[in-house]
Formats: C-alpha cells, structure tokens, sequence
C-alpha cells in the first residue's frame, strides 16, 4: 500500500478500506476513518478549500462593490451628460446671439435674455409652461426676433422666416403646450395630452431662404437638382444655399447658378440654422439622415423627396416637386416632429466625469457591436440609476422611435409611430432565450459601460456612420436631444408612417381568403 502523499512524518498512515477481495473489512475502515479526520485536520487540501472558499468569496465582495462603484459612475455620468445638454442648449443660445450681434454677457441674467430674444407671446409661454429649467420646444421651433439680423448691414444674410406651430387633433385646433400633460384639478389626476399631437406649421412671413442637400453619386438627382434651383430662384425668388460640392456641380454645368450660395467653413455650417428656413433633401433616407446630421442643434423644416430605394421618411415624390414646393411654402404644413437621441462617449481614460467628447446627435440609432471582435460583447446597461441588464451577444441598438423601422427593426425590435416618445432598446442577436427588446420612457438617460473584464472592444456607429471605439471602462451615455428634427408631411403623420410600413415592407402583406358562401354550423 502506497504511504499517503499528504502526510509527511509517516504517522497515520491508512491503509485502504477495500480488502484484496474488493470488500470492506472493519479495522482497516476505522483506519482509514482516522486517516480521513487526520487528513482534514492537517491535510494542505482542505487549506486549499477553505483558501478557495475564502478567495471567491473575496471576489464576490469585489465585484459587489466593483457594480455598486459603476452604479455610482452611471449616476454621475447620467448627470454629467445632463449638465453637458444644458450647457450645449445654452451654447446654442449664445451662438444665436453672437450672430444676431449681441454677446451672452449684455445680459443680466438667464430670464431677461429669454425676454428679450424672444417674441412676447413665446416668452410668456415658456415661462408660464417650463419655467427656468425646462426645455420649451416653442423656443426650439418657434424662430425668434430677428430684427437684428436685418439692421445689421454687415451681415449679408436676409431676415429669416417666422412660423407659429400648433398641435391640432381631429380638427380640433388648440394652442395648449404639450408640457401640460397632467393636471391635479380637485384632487383628480387627468391626462390632457399624452404624447405631441399632429403639429401643423403656418408661416408668419414668407420663407425666402431654402438649403438643398443632395445625395451623391446619382444622376438624377443632379439633374432634378439643378431644374429645382433654377425654378425655386425664377418662380419663388428664393435663396439658395447647397453643398459646396452641389455648388461646384452647378457652375461646371453653367455661370448661370453664380447666385447660388454656400459655405466654407464648419463655424458657417454651425449657424445655418439661423439663415435657412426650409432644408429639401433629395435622396433617400440616407440623405436625411446626412441632413439631420448637419444640425447639431435646431433644425428648420425639411422636405425630404424619394429618389431612392426605400423612403421610410421621404414621402414627397420628386417628379412633382413643383405642386409639393409651391402647396408647401404657402403652408399650412403638417409635421412629424422626429426625436432624436444625443450620445456622449465618455473615455475611462479622461480625467473626470466631465471631460467627455463632442455630443453626436442621431436621427435613428446608436449601435454598440463587437466590430471585427469575434468575442461575444459585454455591456452593462444602466438605465438612469438602475442596472438594466449584461448584453452578451453581438451588441445592443438604442433607437429613436423614427429608427425604429430602421435597424432595430432588423434586430427584431418593434415597429413604433415616430411621434411616440421614446429609446428603443433592443439587442443585437443576444446569447440568450429571454431577451426581448424593451422601449424606455424618453425622459431616461441610458448608460452602456465597457466593464473592464470585456475580452474585446466593443464598437459604436451613429446612424450607420462615425464608427468609434470603446475600450474597457470607456462608456456611452444617451438621452433624448431637445432638437428634433421636423420633417414635413405627405398628409399627416400617421397616414405617412402607415404607408411607408405597407409600401416599403409589406406589412402584412397577405391573401384574403376566399369567400366560399356561409359555413354550416
Ligand atoms: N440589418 C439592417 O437592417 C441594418 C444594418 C446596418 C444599418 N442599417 C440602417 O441603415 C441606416 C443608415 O442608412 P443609410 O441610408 O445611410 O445606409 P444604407 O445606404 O446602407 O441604407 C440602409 C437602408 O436602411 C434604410 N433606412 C434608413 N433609415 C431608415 C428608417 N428610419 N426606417 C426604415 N428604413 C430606413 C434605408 O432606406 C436603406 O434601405 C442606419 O441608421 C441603420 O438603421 C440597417
Ligand atoms: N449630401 C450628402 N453628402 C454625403 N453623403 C451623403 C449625402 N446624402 C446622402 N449621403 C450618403 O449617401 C448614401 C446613400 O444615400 P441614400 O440612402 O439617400 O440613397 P439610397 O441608398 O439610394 O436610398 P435608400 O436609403 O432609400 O436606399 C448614404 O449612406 C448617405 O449617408
């Protein structure tokens, strides 16, 4: 019999239970009983258990407090990204008044600068509905006094056009502000509104200055392009802006497009805003997308015309552009006002929680995916100051309402209406049963954390584009933008989204049965 390994002085030694005869024999049992309470009293072994017991046990604790420490994180970034909106909105602000020739620091304080750039009825409202710290959309929309633009004759730009929104349901018209959701008359709890109703744009003043971006690469488009231009200049004696590209396009066809402007730089592009008050696009929805991208804060009415495959938001068909152009500039027009969601990638390796990179704004999703990794991604979600979930599979997209037939459609999320307010959360090809999308309210901020045991990157795209890296401990963090983007309508919002669903995916898209006359009982 081989001398037990574990016991080192030779004392104890046990002798196996098990007789030749493959049978217990009872001395040699109590033997080994002996052997067996020597060797857990003594043995390096159990140690080793009570060493691994203790380890994990460690570990648990760690990571315990390693989610609690990323709970805390998600907290603070959720309200870093939120002080990083208000300080964009504000800078927003600024730029328009740097451009309308009066610097943030004339004014005396937060409430006398709303008061005096904006028009009586707006400001009153603004304060009345949201007070200082609500983001009012009539001050997002509504354009604002600028007459100061005109007086200033160093700006060559013209005055731009102003329009009054309103929020009209089944004809019945009311200027009420969609803010004034809930009321608590009598102690009774009442929902007045319960997300934007169709919104109908009428024009105070006649638009004058029109930006058409174009999609590359296409003939056709050049060619409507150009036709468009020289109509919109001769029969509705409007401005023009396009893409420097565009512009290069038109004077290599003729001098004759001379009159046609556009800008240089991105400063130019960052205040385009205040000098245009349609944007066409003519393309598909890529084009859109590509417009929407160039606001990085308000954005002017835009017109989106198919000349693509598939146009889920370009209604307006380019062959009649004409009819569309002239019913549209009269006004009124019907709106869908499209959320979009404002993403920060905040670096593990920045020094505070404050040092994130420029917002990007997207119209319909932000996808986080493996990239080239061929490792599962790993992404805690934290939604506000909750843990959500781990998204183990290819990657997780958080969507617009307007995104929803987009990718997340793809990825198995649901199709939403794009007035619904809300974040799409829907998982990419997830390693697991019981994954189902989930929709978020559109007041959450949402957190996607790289932890830092992930075995690869994980890769964030914007709207298909701008492809940026996280690394371990790096994150995104994502709300809701307070600049939609107001896209005009066909017919209505709901008519258009319903047909675009019907002719751009079949949606249920089957043959009736046939009528074979009543069944008997
Ligand atoms: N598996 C997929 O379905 C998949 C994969 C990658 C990207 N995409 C989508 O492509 C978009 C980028 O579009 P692009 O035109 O620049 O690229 P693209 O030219 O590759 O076109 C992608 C397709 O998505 C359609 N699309 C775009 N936005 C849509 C929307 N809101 N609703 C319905 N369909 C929409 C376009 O019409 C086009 O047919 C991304 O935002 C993403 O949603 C989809
Ligand atoms: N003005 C522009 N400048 C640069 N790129 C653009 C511009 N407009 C569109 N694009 C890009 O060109 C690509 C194709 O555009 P778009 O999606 O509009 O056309 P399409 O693919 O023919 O139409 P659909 O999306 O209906 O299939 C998109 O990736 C879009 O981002």
């Amino acid at each position: 019999m081989a001398p037990s390994k574990f016991n080192s002085s030779g004392e104890g030694n046990f002798s196996s239970p098990m007789a030749e005869n493959g049978f217990l024999n009872s001395t040699s049992l109590l033997n080994s009983e002996k052997a067996v309470q020597e060797l857990l009293q003594r043995s390096p072994l159990m140690e080793t258990d009570d060493h691994l017991v203790e380890f994990s046990e460690a570990l648990r604790t760690v990571a315990k407090a390693l989610r609690k420490a990323a709970e805390g994180k998600a907290a603070a970034q959720a309200e870093a990204a939120e002080w990083k909106r208000k300080f964009e909105l504000e800078r927003t602000r600024n730029l328009q008044l740097e451009y309308k020739g009066q610097s943030p620091t004339e004014r005396n304080g937060y409430d006398n600068k709303r008061s005096r750039n904006l028009p009586p009825q707006a400001t009153e409202q603004s304060e009345w509905c949201c007070g200082l710290n609500g983001i009012c959309s009539h001050e997002v929309l509504q354009d604002g006094d600028i007459d100061s633009v005109s007086q200033n004759a160093s700006r060559k730009y013209t005055r731009k056009a102003s329009f009054k929104l309103s929020w009209c349901c089944n004809g019945d018209h009311s200027d009420r502000h969609k803010h004034d959701v809930v009321s608590f008359e009598k102690g009774n709890i009442t929902t007045a509104e319960r997300s934007s109703r169709q919104i109908s744009l009428k024009w105070e003043s006649q638009p004058q200055t029109v930006l058409i971006l174009t999609k590359p690469n296409s003939i056709s488009v050049r060619m409507i392009c150009f036709e468009m231009v020289r109509w919109l200049r001769e029969y509705k004696d409007l401005q023009i802006y396009v893409e420097p590209r565009v512009k290069n396009e038109l004077l290599t066809e003729s001098d004759y497009y001379n009159f046609v402007q556009t800008w240089k730089s991105d400063e130019e592009i960052m205040v385009l805003h205040t000098k245009v008050d349609l944007v066409v696009t003519l393309g598909g929805d890529g084009t859109v997308l590509w417009a929407a991208s160039m606001f990085k804060g308000p954005v002017p009415p835009l017109v989106p015309f198919s000349l693509g495959s598939l146009g889920f938001m370009t209604p307006f068909h380019s062959e009649h552009y004409r009819e569309c152009l002239d019913s549209l500039l009269k006004g009124p027009i019907s709106i869908t006002l499209r959320h979009r969601l404002q993403c920060h990638v905040i670096r593990d390796a920045a020094r505070n929680e404050y040092e994130t990179e420029e917002p990007i704004l997207v119209l319909n999703e932000v996808t986080i995916d493996r990239g080239i990794s061929s490792y599962l991604t790993n992404l805690e979600c934290y939604c506000d100051r909750s843990f959500v979930t781990c998204v183990q599979g290819d990657g997780l997209i958080l969507s617009t309402t307007s995104g929803s037939t987009a990718y997340s459609l793809a990825a198995g999320g649901s199709m939403v209406h794009p007035q619904v307010p809300g974040i799409l959360f829907t998982p990419i090809c997830p390693h697991s049963l019981s994954f189902r999308p989930l929709i978020f309210p559109e007041y959450v901020t949402i957190r996607i954390q790289v932890p830092f045991n992930s075995r690869g990157h994980a890769w964030a795209s914007f709207d298909g584009k701008d492809r940026k890296q996280l690394a371990a401990g790096d994150a995104l963090v994502c709300s809701m933008a307070p600049w939609p983007v107001p896209t005009a309508c066909q017919v209505d919002s709901t008519n258009d989204f319903l047909r675009s669903i019907h002719d751009g995916l079949h949606w249920n898209l089957r043959k009736t049965q046939s009528f074979d006359g009543p069944r008997d009982a």
